[in-house]
């Protein structure tokens, strides 16, 4: 070591003279061998305590995540989060260690005990200073959490949601529809009449359900679905990039420039825009001698006082939850659709199976299909949903929690102490081949009674279904959600016909060699998990309904 070291000196001193750096101080290289050995010799000793002493040292994991979590670093860098974590249970089982201080569960009896309670607080939360006030989704406070929730409560009622069923309907599918009906008429009159016209149906789910929360949380319609645009789209693009990369890897709040660049002016008109709808609002109220004009869910917000504390929400705590609004409830509703729509188009046995329920249940075309009056008459369209989201879950990067005083012992028999993070890989959660017989076949069937599945087997799955989360941090927005999705697909299944455009290289019969079923186009985990080429991916076929397939539904 010492004759090495006496080289590279000599070596140093060499080419400093030659350079003409005859005062070039030369680092004292066997002091430089000091420093690289102490430092060696602590990382190696950490390596083994964290991987053999310490107290994680049980959990199944790849030793390098031990000392530094580069399973996810690199799966967050590459947006694969949900597939990386579902690939390391499936090689280390159901617990599994990612990081110095982290372990990610699927076993039911571990995630629900986890979510079940606020004394598992929650971690990886996004970073405020970018919404200005903490809200519902992001805080880690478990009473400031406890009362939002009863604020925002009224809003996502099943009786709130039926009463706005109405403006869902009109901005949601009726809106789409008259989109469609338009393409087809100007391609009739311009060019061939074949009544058929390619959509990109991923592009006008997204501005869809824009305009759905647009009428209920901003008290207008964006009108994003007609022009197909919207102003804050770049703005509400660069708040979900930084708080994915945030959440995983906190050091990055300190160089958020560097995430997105050129979008922090864009980040502040999306909260500008919310402030002046607030303020609007108000005056509006004001106007109106206090009586609200509006029943949506800005007017709950704005209206909800804390029993309590008897407090209101307070201007910037009202723009950070009603902005939440939009980043909740677009993204998520929008790529379940998406998901749905491209799932029917490989499986086109259950594709015919839902049309021919819906077209014979609601044959009257005149007449909107409705939540309320639809769920109960079509459970196979319900079904569908559920596979689908279990299938391609759009929460499916997952959630985590922090493990309380006292620690916790696992379904597995593994202690973890208290401190360490958990994780609720939900995508892995869903295709966990204990819980799920085939978990890569899209099989609606597996959600409804019938002679492979009683009542306990359905109600098990649905059990171990978490798409939405579970306990007390469930999903406020899952029945806005399910309105918004089922009135949808309803509505556009009945009245239109869809096929895949013979370019593209998806369909039924392009087998994906690893799950041996259909191909499913690439998708890609910021906040939700969405199709990752939208421009490339996101083309479907579409005219109306055609006569031809009720009458073959009929025999
Ligand atoms: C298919 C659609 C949706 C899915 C899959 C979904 C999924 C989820 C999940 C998994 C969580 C828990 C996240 C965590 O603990 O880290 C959550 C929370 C939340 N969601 Fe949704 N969501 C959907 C639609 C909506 C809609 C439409 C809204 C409202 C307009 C909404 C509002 C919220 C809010 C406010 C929270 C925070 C709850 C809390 O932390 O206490 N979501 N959602």
């Amino acid at each position: 070591m010492s004759r090495l070291a006496d080289h590279l000196a000599l070596t140093f001193h060499s080419v400093s003279a030659n350079l003409g750096y005859e005062d070039f101080t030369v680092p004292d290289v066997s002091m430089l061998t000091l420093v690289i050995t102490i430092v060696s010799i602590f990382l190696v000793s950490k390596i083994i305590y964290t991987h053999c002493f310490g107290p994680l040292s049980k959990i199944p994991g790849s030793i390098i995540n031990t000392v530094i979590p580069t399973t996810m670093l690199y799966h967050v860098y590459k947006e694969t989060i949900d597939l990386g974590f579902y690939e390391e249970h499936k090689k280390y089982g159901e617990c599994v260690r990612l990081g110095p201080n982290l372990v990610s569960v699927t076993n039911p009896a571990d995630w629900k005990r986890v979510l079940m309670s606020h004394k598992f607080s929650k971690t990886m939360t996004p970073n405020i200073t970018i919404m200005g006030a903490p809200n519902t989704f992001t805080t880690d406070d478990p009473e400031l959490n406890k009362t939002r929730r009863r604020l925002l409560k009224p809003a996502y009622t099943t009786t709130h949601i039926a009463a706005m069923e109405d403006k869902i309907l009109e901005s949601g599918p009726m809106s789409f529809k008259r989109k469609i009906d338009d393409a087809i008429q100007n391609r009739s009159r311009d060019k061939k009449p074949s009544g058929a016209v390619r959509i990109n149906y991923i592009d006008w789910f997204h501005y869809m359900t824009f305009d759905i929360i647009g009428e209920l949380a901003f008290g207008q319609n964006f009108g994003m679905l007609q022009r197909g645009d919207l102003m804050m789209l770049d703005g509400i693009k660069a708040i979900n990039t930084i708080n994915s990369f945030e959440i995983f890897v906190p050091i990055l709040r300190n160089f958020r420039w560097l995430i997105a660049p050129f979008s922090l002016k864009n980040v502040r008109l999306v909260l500008d825009f919310t402030w002046d709808v607030i303020n609007k609002r108000i005056q509006e109220t004001k106007n109106n001698n206090g009586k609200p004009v509006h029943q949506d869910i800005l007017q709950v917000l704005i209206d909800a006082v804390d029993t309590e504390t008897g407090k209101k929400m307070n201007k910037p705590e009202l723009v950070s939850e009603n902005t939440l609004q939009l980043l909740g409830g677009t993204d998520t509703s929008s790529n379940t659709l998406s998901w749905t729509m491209f799932l029917l188009m490989v499986y086109p046995e259950v594709y015919h199976k839902v049309c021919k329920e819906i077209r014979t249940t609601y044959p009257d075309r005149s007449k909107p299909i409705t939540y309320t009056e639809g769920l109960a008459k079509l459970p196979y369209l319900e079904a569908i949903l559920y596979e689908s989201m279990r299938f391609k879950p759009t929460s499916g990067g997952g959630t985590a929690r922090r493990v309380p005083e006292g620690g916790m012992m696992l379904a597995s028999g593994h202690f973890i102490p208290a401190g360490t993070e958990i994780f609720i890989p939900i995508y892995s959660i869903h295709h966990d081949k204990k819980l799920w017989k085939d978990p890569h076949v899209f099989y609606p069937e597996r959600f409804m009674v019938n002679e492979n599945s009683t009542e306990k087997d359905v109600y098990e799955r649905k059990r171990n279904f978490v798409v939405f989360s579970s306990g007390v941090r469930l999903c406020p927005g899952r029945n806005l959600a399910w309105c918004e999705m089922f009135m949808t697909l309803a509505n556009l299944l009945r009245d239109y016909d869809f096929w895949l455009p013979e370019d593209m290289p998806y369909g039924p019969d392009v087998i994906d060699e690893e799950t041996g079923q259909p191909k499913i186009i690439p998708s890609r985990m910021a906040i939700t998990i969405a199709p990752r080429y939208p421009q490339r991916d996101g083309w479907i076929c579409v005219k109306h309904n055609t006569d031809y397939l009720m009458t073959t539904f009929a025999h």
